[in-house]
């Protein structure tokens, strides 16, 4: 029986199973594929997910869920957004009553347009306070290969924080604490539409200049939005907030800077799905996000671009920092 249950052995899960073994805590990691948890377990790899990286001994892997929750005093969770339901819908009664369960995810449910500690709370009807979430900028890849990085454990109990915090932390990787759960959850979902929107400018060849405005009028309308919804503004100049829209703005690792790349060079949406190998959750967050941003009447030009250039309305070079149909100057 291990300390903590790691749920999905793709790239975030497998890395963050390893940050939580190497922090000293007895894991384990669940595979959906049996050849995925026998290579872990057996070769001390993953590598179609983390090429090159040795896995501690201390990571124990099975594609048995049942036996990863077993007794796990802590839950992580790492699957993608759209499937989290039915793995907790499927196996949620199998976690321990008092375990805090933790979303590493970053992506809001496609029909009921809910965050996932909102899922959590809805599928295994358990007290918000045991939920926790965590984000920042964290290119898996990155940490596996142990370069030194920062996240945030956010929980609405400060002792839940602070436990997660405790066993999410190593020689590389350090957990701050807040409880703005709202603002944490949401900085992490809607970089991810900055990044597909820088993703399609780099596509397109443009430069440094255009990116920064983007990424920077990006961060004002992520905060305009995260905070109609009740975060806190501090937070999204935070780790979770401008730490994370840095790191994935600014890399080729990041799945949704990637997918929005290939839509930059003229690929269809439908094309790009097809191509990514990865999960880019980005792609499926941007209807929710839009429809939430409506109903609050947050302004987002942005992300209204985005969503045109993936519907193929709108030619990926006429992308920019601002609605093209603003004829007046607007304030900053
Ligand atoms: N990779 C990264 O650098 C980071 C990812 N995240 C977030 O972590 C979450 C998971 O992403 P990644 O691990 O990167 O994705 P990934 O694409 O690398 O792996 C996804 C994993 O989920 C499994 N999976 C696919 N469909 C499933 C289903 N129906 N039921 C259960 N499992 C299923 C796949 O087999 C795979 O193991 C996402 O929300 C992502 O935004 C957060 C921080 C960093
Ligand atoms: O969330 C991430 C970095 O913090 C990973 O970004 P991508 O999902 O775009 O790869």
């Amino acid at each position: 029986m291990a300390d903590v249950a790691v749920l999905g052995a793709g790239s975030w899960g497998t890395t963050f199973a390893k940050a939580l073994a190497d922090g000293g805590s007895s894991t384990v990691l669940w595979a959906r594929r049996a050849e995925a948890a026998r290579e872990i377990d057996q070769s001390r790899r993953n590598t179609r997910y983390l090429p090159g990286i040795d896995l501690p001994a201390s990571l124990h892997a099975t594609a048995d869920i049942r036996e990863a929750l077993a007794g796990a005093s802590q839950v992580y969770l790492a699957v993608p957004s759209q499937h989290l339901r039915q793995v907790l819908r499927d196996h949620g009664e199998a976690i321990a009553p008092e375990a805090p369960v933790v979303s590493l995810m970053k992506g809001v449910e496609a029909g009921t347009r809910l965050r996932m500690s909102e899922v959590i709370a809805e599928e295994l009807r358990i007290d918000a306070g045991r939920i926790a979430v965590v984000s920042g900028p964290n290119l898996a890849l990155e940490i596996a290969q142990e370069q030194p990085t920062a996240a945030v454990v956010s929980s609405s109990s400060p002792e839940t924080a602070r436990d997660v915090a405790r066993r999410a932390r190593n020689d590389y990787f350090h957990s701050f604490i807040n409880n703005d759960v709202v603002g944490t959850e949401f900085g992490g979902v809607l970089k991810n539409l900055v990044a597909v929107a820088i993703g399609i400018v780099d596509g397109v060849g443009y430069g440094e200049n255009t990116k920064a405005s983007i990424m920077t009028r990006g961060l004002s309308e992520v905060t305009d939005f995260a905070v109609a919804f009740g975060a806190e503004r501090e937070t999204m100049r935070g780790l979770a907030g401008l730490g994370d829209l840095i790191a994935t703005c600014g890399s080729p690792l990041s799945r949704n800077f990637t997918a929005g790349r290939l839509l930059g060079m003229g690929y269809s949406r439908t094309d790009v799905i097809a191509r990514m190998e990865q999960t880019a959750e980005g792609l499926a967050s941007v209807e929710p996000v839009a429809q939430l941003a409506e109903q609050r009447g947050v302004r987002m030009p942005i992300l209204e671009q985005v969503r045109l250039v993936l519907d193929g309305a709108m030619d990926p070079r006429d992308i920019a920092p601002h609605l093209t149909t603003d004829d007046e100057p607007i304030e900053e």
